[in-house]
């Protein structure tokens, strides 16, 4: 890894998706301010549950979908600056399934693969083109299939085939939709052996959406969890963490390495060795309202302290949501931009009455997340102990301090600063206060709050 981290020091990304957010309609947001790289010889999984937005994250990398905002960068320049054809020159899709309307040969439908070489739509073939088509059927194995009918052909074969078309178009990156999908084991890995012949021998860089964690860890030194968003980034041994899978993928899995083998693999529980399951473990205590950033510290600091809790609603794309996936026992998510939803805030109200202590971050009050604020009130006014966690300000031009005289003019100004609900936002705050919540300004002192009132197991 650290090898790999000095080879790459300095080198500029071939690709960039830089703080990119889409959506196949306005209304509903798919990706929010998404960013992630990849850089010219790298050989990356992309891992995510279905409907994570792999594919499309791959659409947008080859320019067949434009970001709604943010950009995605191929060799350092926007893709909106590129010609197509330009494109396709250098970054090649292989989709999950092709399916032909006409009866093309194998070798026609390779030769497809230098479309976007032939300057005009009339222009012919050169003999150097015809070099290339035959290269590229040569390196994925289908020369003798040249004649065959690509729609007749098996599973495996056709894989092989759609992966020498974008060889043709000699890419500097494969961008490949779940490659083994579909196929049986023998091709699975005949594919991901060429995959990664083709990365190391001719310096292809690969990304490759997957399903199979198995055959991800076993080939990708770099994987990519993702869930509407970048969750993990890093070497298998980080990213196929049990934790974190059951988050995102919501299943219960043991992860190891087998016997006589070198990779991770990952399997599910089994009778005799049960990992501890979630129900079996404590309950989390402490349950953590946050978003934007604000409880970063915080969740650090209690997953450091081997506190269990749970947090939200957060909403997919936030970065507290993104590292509540990785750190909280539980994470009550909510759709990009909406407000909470009555179901969520119905869970985040069941989750305050389990816990005993709820820990409120400096996070901004807007419509949207009003009624988390609510639903802490109320349990407040139950008897829930509350940590309001806040930022002092240097202004003090509050005027009605007097209300709240255990606060600081700083406080009160930081918790106005942060309502933009014209004073609902406030209301909580005041209401949270007067039930007895209390106010921290740091990481140290909420621990210590937080340690009066759950016992710490190590
Ligand atoms: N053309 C489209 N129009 C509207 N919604 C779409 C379109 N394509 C995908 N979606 C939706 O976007 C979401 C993400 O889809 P995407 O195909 O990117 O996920 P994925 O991670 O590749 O899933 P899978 O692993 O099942 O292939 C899904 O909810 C899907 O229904």
């Amino acid at each position: 890894m650290v090898e790999k981290l000095i080879a790459t020091w300095g080198q500029s990304p071939l690709l960039q998706v830089q703080h990119v957010t889409f959506g196949y309609t306005q209304q509903q947001v798919l990706l929010y301010d998404v960013s992630m790289q990849v850089l010219a010889g790298e050989f990356i999984g992309l891992l995510g549950p279905n409907g994570s937005g792999k594919t499309t994250l791959l659409r947008l990398l080859s320019g067949v979908l434009t970001p709604q905002q943010g950009q995605v960068l191929l060799e350092g320049r926007a893709l909106s600056q590129w010609k197509q054809r330009q494109v396709a020159r250098r970054v090649a899709v292989v989709p999950q399934e092709l399916h032909m309307p006409f009866d093309f040969t194998v070798e026609h439908m390779v030769s497809l693969g230098r479309t976007p070489f032939i300057s005009s739509f009339w222009g012919s073939r050169q003999s150097q083109d015809q070099a290339i088509i035959q290269d590229a059927m040569q390196v994925t194995g289908v020369s003798s299939l040249a004649g065959r009918v690509f729609n007749e052909l098996s599973g495996g074969e056709r894989q092989r085939v759609t992966i020498a078309m974008a060889l043709a178009q000699q890419p500097l990156a494969l961008l490949l939709d779940e490659p083994t999908s579909h196929l049986d084991i023998k091709y699975q890995i005949e594919t991901l052996e060429l995959v990664q012949r083709l990365n190391r021998e001719r310096g292809v860089t690969v990304l490759a959406a997957m399903h199979d964690l198995n055959l991800a860890a076993r080939y990708f030194p770099r994987l990519l969890l993702f869930q509407r968003g970048v969750v993990a980034d890093a070497s298998p041994a980080e990213v196929l963490e049990p934790d974190l899978l059951s988050r995102v993928y919501g299943i219960q899995v043991r992860v190891g390495i087998l016997r006589g083998s070198e990779h991770l693999s990952v399997l599910p529980p089994t009778l005799v060795d049960v990992p501890v399951t979630l129900e079996h473990e404590p309950f989390p205590m402490v349950h953590v309202i946050a978003g934007g950033g604000s409880g970063a510290l915080m969740m650090r600091a209690l997953a450091d302290a081997q506190i269990p809790f749970s947090a939200g609603a957060l909403h997919i794309g936030d970065s507290d949501h993104a590292l509540a996936l990785r750190l909280a026992r539980e994470v009550l998510t909510e759709q990009p931009y909406a407000p909470i939803s009555p179901e969520i805030l119905q869970q985040v109200h069941d989750r305050l009455q389990q816990v005993s202590l709820l820990i409120v971050c400096p996070t901004a009050i807007g419509p949207g997340n009003l009624g988390l604020l609510q639903e802490a009130v109320q349990a407040a006014r139950r008897g829930l102990a509350v940590i309001l966690v806040t930022e002092p300000s240097q202004t003090d031009c509050v005027s009605d301090i007097s209300t709240l005289p255990s606060l600081s003019v700083g406080e009160l100004a930081a918790f106005k600063a942060r309502d933009y609900t014209g004073g609902l936002g406030f209301q909580c705050i005041e209401a949270l206060l007067q039930a007895g919540a209390i106010v921290t300004t740091s990481v140290a002192s909420s621990l210590n709050e937080v340690k009066k009132h759950v016992v710490v197991s190590h």
